[in-house]
C-alpha cells in the first residue's frame, strides 16, 4: 500500500500548498464564489471551512490524493468488516454498535448485528431494574448512585457523552434523583472524589475494561470492593453491586463477578472507539434511561450513514479528515484545537485527543515504512469562551494552530437577564462567530497606529491574522445531536489515518511504559518491606529520583 508520499499528486500538493501558505487569510476570504463552495451541510449539520487555507484547487487536489490513496475502498472495507486493524489482525466495527436491526454487517461471514441488539436489549433492561428500583442492592435498596470504573477508551467517551447530556433538559428530567460518577486515575485522591457522598448500600459499580488486566483499573476495583464490603460484610453483595463490562469473562469471573452481571462486546471494538458499545450505554442508560440514550445511538448511526454514503464533497467525515491532513502534512501546524462553544462539551476535547492522538500518532505505514511525513495531530482544547481567557493568546500572536470552532444554535439552558441586549447564549455566541474572523483577519500595524497606539507598543498589539480554522454549527446539543458529534470525529480520525497510510487502530505505543511500571512497582516493594531489590535493572538516574521519594515517604 502507498504511503501518502507515493501518490501521484503528492508532489503538486506539497508545491500549491507553498503557495497556499503564502497566501494570507484574508486574500482568500475576500473571494465569495471561493467561499460558497467551502461548506456543507448535514441533517442541520453546517460546516463552514472556508477559513481554512484552502483555495478549491486545494480540495480538488486533496480528493484526487484520496483517490490515489484508496479512500473510498478503505472506508468500504472497514463497514464491511475487514480486518484493517492488521496487526492486531480485527475488524473495526464500531459503526455495527450503533447498527439498526434491520442492517447486515459481517464479520468472518457473520452478521454481527443480532449480538448487537441481544447486548442492547439486555442493557435496556438491566437500567430498566435499577432505575425503578425493581433491582435492589444487597440490604434492599435502591441502586440510586453509579461509580464507573475504567479508563482511556473505557471512561473518556462516556464521561462525555454524561457531561454533554446532563443539563440536555429531557436528559436531565431522566436522570432526576440519580448520581453517575466516573473513577479513572489509579492516584487514590480520585477514589476520595469518586466515594464522596456515596454509600454502599446504594451504589452500583460498573467495571468496564475491555481486557479486564488494566492495572489501574484492576487496583480501582479492588479497592471499591473492599469500601463495599467493609460497609456490608458480606461476599453475596457483590453480585448485587458490582456488574462488569468487558470482553474477558474469564477475568471478570475471576475477579467475583457474577457472569450474568457482565456485559459484553467483542474484539472488533477499539477502546476508543467503544462509546455505543456496553462501554458507554450501560452506565448511560442507567443514569439517562432508554429514550435518550436511544436517540444518541440514532444520531451516531445516521452520521455512519453520511459517511457511508455522501459524495466525497459534501462529506463532513471526509472533508474534515481531508482538511486536517492539509494542515498537518502539508502546511507543517503540528497542532490542532478543539474549541467547543457549549460548557457541556467540556470532556469533548479530552476523549477526541484520545480518539486522534491514540489513533494517530503512529511512525510507520501499514507496510512498516518509516513515514517520510508529519502524521498525527496534538490535541487539546476547552470550552469557550473559557479558553479566550487563556491559551488563546498564543492562538492569536503565537503559533499557528488551526482549530475546530463547535457551536450550536439553541441552547440546553435559554437565558434572558432583563435589559441586557441579547440572551445569554448570544453572548456566548458571538464570540463563537468574532475568534474565527480575529484568527483569520488578525489585525495590521498600519490599523494598530492608526487607532493612536504609541509606536513602541503598535507590534505588541498587532494581530498578523491567516489563523485558520473551521466552524460546525449544530441546532441543538441533545442526544442525536451529540451521537452524530461522536461519530463524525471518529470517522475524521479513520480517514487522516487512510489517508495517512497507516494502521489507526491499534496503540503499541502505550505498551513500554506500563512494562517499565511493572519493575517500578518490584521494586518499590521490595524497598518497603527492606527485601534486596534489583537494583541493575534500573537505570541509575531513575534509581536516584525513585531515592528522593522513598527517602520522603
Ligand atoms: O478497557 P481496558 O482494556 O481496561 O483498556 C483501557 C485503555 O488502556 C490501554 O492501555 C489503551 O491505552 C487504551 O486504548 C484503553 O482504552
Amino acid at each position: 500500500m502507498p504511503t501518502l508520499a507515493d501518490a501521484p499528486s503528492y508532489g503538486a500538493a506539497v508545491q500549491h500548498a507553498a503557495e497556499m501558505k503564502a497566501t494570507h487569510l484574508t486574500t482568500l476570504l475576500s473571494s465569495d464564489d471561493r467561499n460558497s463552495q467551502l461548506a456543507a451541510e448535514f441533517q442541520g449539520i453546517f460546516l463552514d471551512y472556508c477559513r481554512q487555507k484552502v483555495a478549491p484547487e486545494t480540495m480538488r487536489l486533496l480528493l484526487q490524493l484520496a483517490e490515489e490513496m484508496g479512500l473510498a475502498n478503505k472506508i468500504k472495507a472497514m463497514f464491511a468488516g475487514q480486518k484493517i486493524n492488521v496487526t492486531e489482525n480485527r475488524a473495526v466495527l464500531h459503526v455495527a454498535l450503533r447498527a439498526r436491526p434491520d442492517q447486515v454487517i459481517e464479520v468472518d461471514g457473520k452478521n454481527v448485528v443480532p449480538e448487537v441488539h441481544a447486548v442492547l436489549s439486555r442493557m435496556k433492561k438491566f437500567a430498566h431494574q435499577i432505575r425503578t428500583g425493581e433491582w435492589v442492592g444487597y440490604t434492599g435498596k435502591p441502586l440510586k448512585d453509579v461509580i464507573c470504573i475504567g479508563i482511556g477508551g473505557s471512561y473518556l467517551g462516556p464521561e462525555f457523552v454524561y457531561e454533554g447530556l446532563r443539563t440536555d433538559p429531557e436528559a436531565h428530567t431522566a436522570s432526576h434523583g440519580r448520581r453517575l460518577r466516573f473513577l479513572a486515575n489509579v492516584d487514590p485522591i480520585d477514589v476520595k472524589r469518586a466515594l464522596e457522598g456515596f454509600h454502599a448500600e446504594t451504589t452500583l459499580i460498573i467495571i468496564i475494561s475491555k481486557t479486564f488486566t488494566t492495572a489501574e483499573t484492576m487496583l480501582n476495583a479492588r479497592t471499591i470492593k473492599e469500601w463495599l464490603l467493609r460497609s456490608l460484610h458480606n461476599e453475596a453483595a457483590v453480585s448485587r453491586h458490582m456488574v462488569a463490562v468487558s470482553t474477558n469473562i474469564s477475568e471478570t469471573s475471576a475477579f467475583g463477578i457474577n457472569p450474568d452481571n457482565v456485559f459484553g462486546f467483542w474484539d472488533w471494538v477499539g477502546g476508543r472507539f467503544s462509546v455505543c458499545s456496553a462501554v458507554g450505554i450501560l452506565p448511560l442508560a442507567v443514569h439517562f434511561g432508554w429514550q435518550v440514550i436511544s436517540q444518541f445511538l440514532q444520531g451516531a448511526n445516521a452520521m455512519d450513514d453520511h459517511f457511508k454514503t455522501a459524495a466525497f464533497s459534501e462529506n463532513l467525515p471526509v472533508l474534515m479528515g481531508l482538511v486536517s491532513v492539509w494542515n498537518a502534512s502539508f502546511l507543517d501546524y503540528p497542532c490542532h484545537a478543539i474549541l467547543p462553544y457549549c460548557q457541556a462539551l467540556i470532556r469533548f476535547a479530552a476523549h477526541i485527543q484520545q480518539v486522534t492522538m491514540e489513533s494517530n500518532g503512529k511512525r510507520v505505514s501499514i507496510d512498516c515504512i518509516e513515514l517520510p511525513y508529519q502524521c498525527g495531530e496534538i490535541d487539546f482544547g476547552e470550552p469557550g469562551t473559557n479558553g479566550q481567557h487563556s491559551f488563546y493568546q498564543l492562538l492569536h500572536q503565537g503559533r499557528t494552530v488551526p482549530a475546530d470552532f463547535i457551536g450550536f444554535c439553541r441552547s440546553q439552558n435559554p437565558v434572558i437577564v432583563a435589559n441586557d441586549p441579547v440572551p445569554n447564549h448570544d453572548e456566548l455566541m458571538s464570540n463563537f462567530f468574532a475568534q474565527p474572523d480575529a484568527l483569520a483577519f488578525g489585525k495590521s500595524a498600519d490599523l494598530v497606529a492608526a487607532e493612536g497606539v504609541p509606536p513602541e507598543l503598535v507590534p505588541h498589539k498587532t494581530f498578523p491574522g491567516d489563523k485558520p480554522s473551521l466552524s460546525l454549527l449544530f441546532p441543538e446539543a441533545n442526544a442525536y445531536y451529540l451521537g452524530c458529534l461522536l461519530a463524525l470525529y471518529e470517522h475524521r480520525t479513520a480517514v487522516q489515518g487512510f489517508m495517512w497510510s497507516i494502521n489507526s487502530f491499534d496503540q503499541w505505543g502505550v505498551e513500554l511504559g506500563k512494562v517499565l511500571a511493572k519493575e517500578i512497582r518490584k521494586y518499590l516493594a521490595a524497598k518497603r518491606k527492606d527485601l534486596p531489590a534489583e537494583e541493575e535493572k534500573l537505570p541509575a538516574a531513575t534509581r536516584r529520583l525513585l531515592g528522593v521519594y522513598l527517602s520522603q515517604a
